[in-house]
């Protein structure tokens, strides 16, 4: 098998008494989404936001591209390739799609905002800007603002900024939290191709999106990891139904 992306060993990390991480061994391989899933409080959150370097973890090891990156910020993360899409949006809704874009392939040179005009006039910026707009499907909705968007677009534009990083991994915690049936439906196709250019790390609560995208599922419980395997492994495992998925009577 390829070397994964990104290999979790033995992370631990406790809040007071309350044992968060415990012992997470996890990898993400070239071209796959891995599913984490698990009841509210589970420690999905806590996980991610140590990968993402948001949080330190108490002992254990982030490895990224083969590389340990356990003591990095989350920014120098970020332009090692760490593609982030999170519950609360960092989108700036006055200004326009397109400008956001520009914003993130800013971030990814390792810019700042203050010379925002010039910056809406690089051609390296607006090329790798308009690029992603183009993978998600939102270039014809470029020169709106960000705040007319629906919530599904809003979500792709949140995955455009991602890509403008010419991420090498995606985590994303929740990324159809509070879409309807047709965000979903969109956002689950398009996960679907960039795991091509990209393996995703997904956090998610709709299970039918999980079991139709996902190549390998975590099952996270109390901050441990008491399964992982494929769709079907996790379907029929007993632990995972009586723990989590609750399906064992009318199975
Ligand atoms: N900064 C913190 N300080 C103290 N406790 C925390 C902190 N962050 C998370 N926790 C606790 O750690 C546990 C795991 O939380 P986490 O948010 O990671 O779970 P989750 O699986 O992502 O839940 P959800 O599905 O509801 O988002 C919870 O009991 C939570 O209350």
């Amino acid at each position: 098998m390829t070397d994964p992306v990104l290999d979790i060993r033995g992370l631990n990390k406790s809040f007071g008494a309350l044992r968060a991480s415990q012992d997470i061994d996890l990898t993400l391989h070239p071209g796959e989404i891995h599913a984490l899933i698990g009841p509210n409080g589970a420690g999905k959150s806590t996980l991610i936001q140590q990968i993402a370097g948001g949080l330190r973890p108490d002992s254990g090891q982030v490895i990224f591209d083969g590389r340990d990156v356990t003591g990095l910020s989350t920014a120098a993360r970020a332009r090692l390739g760490m593609g982030r899409t999170f519950q609360i949006s960092a989108l700036a809704m006055d200004y326009t799609v397109l400008q956001n874009a520009v914003l993130g392939a800013l971030g990814a040179r390792g810019g700042v905002y203050r010379f925002f005009r010039p910056v809406m006039r690089d051609a390296d910026l607006l090329a790798r800007a308009r690029a992603a707009l183009d993978t998600v499907g939102l270039t014809e909705f470029q020169a709106l603002r960000t705040s007319e968007l629906s919530h599904g677009q809003r979500r792709q534009l949140e995955v455009a900024v991602a890509l403008t990083l010419s991420p090498r991994v995606f985590l994303m915690d929740e990324p159809m939290a509070g879409l309807g049936a047709d965000g979903s439906r969109r956002l689950m196709e398009m996960l679907d191709d960039l795991r091509a250019q990209a393996p995703i790390l997904l956090i998610e609560h709709d299970m039918d999106a999980v079991f139709a995208l996902a190549d390998r599922i975590s099952v996270l419980v109390y901050g441990q990891i008491v399964a992982t395997g494929t769709v079907d492994e996790i379907r029929a495992n007993a632990e995972v139904r009586t723990a989590y998925l609750g399906e064992e009577e009318d199975a």
